[in-house]
């Protein structure tokens, strides 16, 4: 995950707390169904944004995220469902608001800026209704709040990926639009300048009191820079929260598991408590949950890790656990070693219970099918149904 500092965090945390919804949505999408060439695309799809909230889109390859997108700027017609922003109906069963009415500015992944024209040139774009004293107001005042200043009669070849991103950011706010869409905004822009960029962009939507929707792969980015994320799949909506809410309760294991919040750890559930192989884990009410076969969500912190070796002195008090894990794979991490680890083929006579690639990071050495012994820490478990 990007690393905030201590300040950052608490000053996202405050507004994802504040995001109590209290007036109307700016952007209201009610049952939206998208079919191209007949192919149900988007289904039944609801969505809410407040005023000055950032969403981050997130879903695998071909769920949906940039047709929805289209369809928010206008660039497609839906099949069904309804869709305002501020109250002014953009679709439903009589209406289709073209493109250039909705007040929405598009930000395309390779910025789609013109080569020909100046930086200056370029914000001016789609600032034509205005007279060339308001034109001129507007541009300096997005020019200064930009940083571009100093370039405002470069071409865009003679920027830096940050900066054209920037005269992409101003050229779509010039016109004042009520909702910014922005696909995979970042991708283009180097590793080591991306977080900073992100914090000085989420700043400036948040001056502008913006509301926006960015599409991105990396849900790290997610984490930095939205208030709210959507999580999708083949054209549907499976999670729609705070980030830091999905990530502490994904409502189910497809969620949890395209996120990467864990590994997984196939348990059984009776009127004993949830039967695994790192033992039993000890659950509240199981006798209203007993279940054939569920999988329970185990983060790297929550796995504990003793090796089974006569010599370490620490294990002494553990010498009788018998392995129940072996490492199938190490890299070097920031975190100290990464694992995967699987159970060891004579701890199970049910098939279904072996666990694999159980992720681990500790400071201990380990070496290739190294056996070791596992268990879990006691905390508020999170079982899911695969299906
Ligand atoms: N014009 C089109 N006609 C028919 N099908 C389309 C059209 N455009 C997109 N699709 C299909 O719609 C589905 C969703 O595509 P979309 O581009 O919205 O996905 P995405 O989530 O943005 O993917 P990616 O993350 O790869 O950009 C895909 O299966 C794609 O093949």
């Amino acid at each position: 995950m990007t690393a905030l500092s201590p300040l950052e965090s608490f000053s996202k945390l405050s507004e994802e707390s504040s995001i109590v919804s209290k007036s109307p949505a700016l952007l209201a999408i009610e049952q939206l169904t998208i079919k191209l060439q007949d192919n149900v695309i988007l289904s039944a799809l609801d969505l809410a944004l407040n005023e000055g909230e950032i969403l981050g889109l997130v879903g695998a390859s071909g769920c949906g995220k940039t047709t929805l997108l289209n369809a928010i700027a206008g660039f497609s017609q839906p099949s069904a469902g309804k869709m305002s922003i501020a109250g002014k109906i953009l679709n439903d069963d009589q209406r289709h608001v073209p493109a250039e009415q909705r007040q929405v500015g598009m930000i395309f992944q390779d910025y789609a800026l013109f080569p020909h024209l100046t930086v200056k040139e370029n914000i001016a774009f789609g600032l034509s209704k205005l007279t060339k004293a308001e034109q001129l107001e507007q541009i300096n005042h997005l020019l200064a709040i930009l940083k571009l200043t100093d370039y405002q009669d470069s071409y865009i070849h003679q920027l830096s990926g940050g900066q054209q991103q920037r005269v992409a950011i101003a050229r779509a706010l010039a016109p004042k639009p009520k909702l910014l869409l922005l696909d995979e905004p970042f991708s283009n822009i180097d590793a080591r300048l991306r977080n900073e960029l992100m914090l000085e962009i989420r700043l400036l939507l948040k001056q502008f009191n913006m509301t926006a929707i960015f599409v991105t792969h990396n849900k790290d980015e997610v984490f930095t820079f939205a208030d709210k994320m959507a999580v999708m799949a083949q054209g549907k909506l499976l999670q729609f929260d705070a980030p830091s809410i999905i990530c502490q309760q994904p409502n189910s294991y497809q969620v949890a598991d395209f996120l990467q919040l864990g590994s997984w750890l196939p348990c059984k559930i009776n009127l004993a408590g949830a039967q695994s192989l790192l033992g039993k884990l000890d659950i509240e009410n199981s006798h209203n949950r007993q279940a054939d076969l569920v999988y329970l969500l185990v983060k790297p912190a929550n796995l504990l890790l003793t090796i089974n070796d006569s010599t370490n002195s620490n294990v002494n008090s553990n010498l009788a656990m018998k392995a129940n894990a072996q490492v199938d794979y190490i890299s070097v991490t920031e975190q100290g070693y990464h694992y995967y680890l699987s159970s060891l083929d004579d701890v199970t006579s049910d098939e279904s219970m072996a666990f694999n690639k159980l992720s681990l990071y500790s400071d201990i050495a380990l070496s290739l099918k190294q056996q070791v012994t596992l268990s879990i820490k006691p905390h508020h478990f999170l079982f899911f149904n695969k299906s």
